[in-house]
């Protein structure tokens, strides 16, 4: 069994001050709702509400299928709590339960595109919260239940799938089992093992717990095999302590009375229960190649540290994200409603789960393309101990598992709206992916397996010393802060923030010894350039962005992050001094805007001011590698006022022209123009040009000018709603980001990471 890697978790990789940021900043919470239509104009007006809104109201009460048709019924889920089992926090009632309602909502859109709003049950009366559920059902396509503790959920659950004629799920008992199964299912393969002959045993016997050993039962383990404990030791038959009827129809007859009994020669341990409640010793007394899968959260049953301490042949799951195979629902639930949803599934029965089971089992063994190998930071994972299971962010998933579970549910007669075309089906699946919103997931984790060194330059200002905290908690390496000593320690004392911890270095330029060394390397740049030797010394002693860049020049930082105090040429203008371009690249800053299910790449939003026609082609090419690097496949638009020669002028030529300079470099991406961005962007527009050579709306569009490519920017974020990353610099020999002035500590380690994703691994 190979060695597995398990990550330094020696510090959180979040702080409980940046939880507490990250959901009040801006608008408190995770979610708002958003207008699909125009609301602008009186008319407007007398669609969406009266008169108009009678129409819809008519023709659901004729029929009311046709909810789907007129209303956001057809791909709206509840996520539903009384918040009585949080995660593995326990019983914290249903007011504190909203922050993981909320994520799972949000979960739900980003993953699935699947609309849901949290709903929180103020009540631990079963009949109550029967009673409060079941006449929603109107409002929704599905209904998620959530955190609810057992043996509650078991009787919430079958009452309300028997009241309601649309799809309740309880996550944490069928997600869970879903993703275990799934898991599972691999780890057995991996260590050869008969699903007859495998002894189980399952900390845990509530929600998640039961729901998986059911599952597992049903598909193949032999009940006499697994054994179930809880926090009274071993469910055994006669027990009467703590016991219920679920917990009763899987006791054994076993004379094993406590959990490290009942570990001793087992051969796989699923943790469903609480933080720390596995020990060495009884990990120690497993059978040869364990399979441990910890999954309690947030922390789990034992941490992958402590199990490698003891041996190095388990396979080792968690429910986190921070580890390798991560077991957790989210692999399921946004996926599996999706699928529900689409063929409005009246319910989610066993077919559709061992369904998804197999889909996501599969998922794991088969090859990763190359584009799918970006979302695993370029590391093309291969079935085994590490990967059992595909990560979330995994863009196979939304093709595969509702492909799978809209299948079941046609198989299995519960589909009101067969698909017919699962092929064309699961091609609309992909659409619906957003590629560049997991492209800064996609960065972050491949510098946590390739940490850098990362000089804050404006280390003085507090949001800077934020973000190097965030950047070092977050496990992306070293962050060298630079500034003086005693105006750091004055403003982090005042801020409350605390820097000494591992991770971070302080450079002061005024006392560095590697300040002569700077010296002499700036000024073998710039004698001839009308500097004297003292006025680089000047430059290297007082000036952060010089000595910065010196330090990325020489190697003694990997990159360089700038920017906040300073206007951006100005910032600019001071690492050109000090870093030149790649050998045969040109310096030009790029911006991802991040629009409502439309991801653009926008250029030159930093360096050219009026480019010329060969620097609109170097734009082109510089812009168009950057997006593959992001793992995108180029489509270029090269846009002007005019589209393909009407209306004519002057300043359209230069486009024009540039187009022709690519033709001659026989560049190996799409491009086309000059275009109109609404021609580049609208696929019925583009129809309109059938000779336009890009196979789809462009995703890099190469702005003619500085001017219009900074003002449009800025109209997205600030009118259309988008979020906009960048400029972010590219071409340099050495990589440097620049952020905007008074940026946020978020933003600002947004960029560090960028830096560092590009110093390579
Ligand atoms: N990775 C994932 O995707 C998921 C993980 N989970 C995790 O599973 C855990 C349980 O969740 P859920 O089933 O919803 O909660 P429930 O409240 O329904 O069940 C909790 C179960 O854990 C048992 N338990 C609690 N503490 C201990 C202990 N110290 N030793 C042994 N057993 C203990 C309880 O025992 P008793 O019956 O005696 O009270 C109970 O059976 C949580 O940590 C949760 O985060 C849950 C869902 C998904
Ligand atoms: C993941 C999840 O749903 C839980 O831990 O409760
Ligand atoms: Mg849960």
């Amino acid at each position: 069994m190979p060695k597995k890697e398990n990550r330094n978790r020696n510090m959180p990789t979040v702080t409980r001050q940046e939880a507490l940021d990250f959901h009040a900043q801006g608008r408190p919470g995770k979610l708002e709702i958003t207008p699909t239509k125009p609301m602008a104009t009186q008319r407007d007006l007398s669609l969406a509400y009266s008169p108009g809104v009678a129409e819809p109201v008519k023709a659901i009460a004729e029929d009311p299928s046709t909810a789907y048709d007129y209303t956001t019924r057809g791909n709206m889920v509840a996520v539903i709590s009384n918040g009585t089992a949080i995660l593995g926090l326990g019983n914290l009632g249903a007011l504190a339960s909203k922050p993981v309602m909320e994520g799972k909502s949000v979960l739900f859109k980003r993953f699935a595109d699947v609309d849901s709003i949290d709903l929180e049950i103020d009540t631990e009366n079963v009949d109550e919260f029967v009673n409060c559920v079941r006449f929603l059902g109107p409002s929704f396509g599905g209904i998620n239940l959530e955190d609810i503790k057992a043996p509650d959920c078991f009787v919430i659950e079958s009452r309300l799938r028997e009241i309601m004629d649309i799809p309740v799920f309880h996550d944490d008992q069928h997600g869970t089992a879903i993703i275990a199964a799934a898991g599972l299912i691999n780890a057995l393969d991996l260590t050869g093992r008969d699903y007859k002959t495998t002894k189980l045993v399952c900390n845990g016997a509530g929600a998640a717990a039961i729901a998986c050993i059911e599952l597992i039962k049903a598909i193949g383990f032999n009940p006499e095999n697994i054994i179930l404990c809880d926090t009274k030791g071993v469910v055994f038959q006669g027990r009467t302590e703590g016991m219920n009827q679920w917990k009763s129809a899987h006791a054994v007859n076993s004379d094993k009375r406590t959990l490290a009994e009942a570990m001793d020669g087992a051969d796989v341990v699923l943790g469903l229960s609480a933080k720390g409640t596995l020990s060495e010793d009884m990990i120690r007394s497993m059978a040869p190649n364990p399979i441990i899968f910890a999954m309690a959260n947030p922390d789990p049953e034992i941490t992958p540290e402590e199990v490698a301490r003891i041996r190095d042949d388990a396979i080792m799951a968690t429910g986190r994200s921070d580890y390798p195979n991560q077991v957790n629902n989210v692999l399921g639930f946004p996926y599996i409603f999706r699928g529900a949803l689409d063929v409005r599934a009246s319910t989610i029965n066993d077919e559709m789960k061992i369904a998804a089971v197999m889909a996501l089992a599969n998922l794991a063994k088969e090859d990763v393309p190359d584009d799918v190998a970006a979302a695993y930071q370029g590391n093309r994972p291969r079935f085994g101990p590490n990967y059992i299971i595909p990560v979330p962010f995994d863009p196979r998933l939304i093709s595969s598992i509702p492909v799978a579970v809209a299948k079941a549910a046609m198989d299995s007669g519960v589909a009101r709206k067969p698909i017919a075309d699962l092929e064309a089906y699961a091609r609309e699946l992909r659409g619906r992916r957003d590629p560049i919103a997991s492209t800064l997931q996609r960065i972050y984790d491949r510098v946590r397996r390739h940490p850098k060194r990362v000089v804050f330059a404006e280390a003085e200002e507090e949001q800077v010393m934020r973000a190097a905290i965030s950047y070092v908690n977050q496990q992306l390496g070293t962050a060298i802060l630079l500034g003086r000593d005693d105006v750091i320690a004055a403003t982090a004392e005042k801020a409350g923030i605390d820097l000494n911890r591992p991770g971070i270095e302080f450079i002061n330029a005024r006392t560095s010894k590697r300040r002569e060394a700077y010296v002499d390397y700036l000024y073998a740049r710039l004698q001839r350039k009308g500097f004297l030797q003292r006025d680089v010394q000047r430059l290297i002693n007082t000036d952060r962005n010089h000595f910065a860049a010196c330090m990325v020049a020489l190697g003694d930082a990997d990159a360089m992050v700038t920017g906040t105090t300073r206007n951006y040429s100005t910032a600019l203008s001071d690492i050109r001094r000090c870093i030149d371009a790649k050998p045969g690249h040109r310096v030009i800053g790029v911006s991802l805007a991040l629009c409502r299910g439309r991801n653009v790449l926008v250029a030159d939003t930093a360096v050219h001011d009026m480019p010329s026609s060969e620097e609109l082609a170097d734009i082109a090419e510089e812009a168009a590698s950057l997006a593959r690097k992001l793992g995108y496949e180029p489509r270029v638009a090269m846009l002007a006022y005019s589209t393909f020669g009407h209306p004519e002028g002057e300043r359209s030529e230069r486009v024009r022209e540039a187009v022709k300079i690519l033709d001659k470099r026989r560049v190996d991406f799409e491009y086309d123009g000059e275009m109109s961005a609404e021609v580049a962007l609208n696929p019925r527009i583009m129809e309109q040009y059938p000779f336009c050579r890009l196979s789809g709306t462009a995703n890099v569009l190469v702005m003619p000018a500085f001017h219009s490519a900074s003002i449009s920017t800025k109209m997205l974020q600030e009118l259309g709603g988008c979020t906009v990353i960048g400029p972010l610099l590219v071409g340099f020999d050495k990589p440097v980001q620049i952020a905007s002035m008074g940026a946020k500590d978020s933003d600002i380690v947004n960029m560090a990471a960028i830096a560092a994703y590009n110093a390579g691994t």
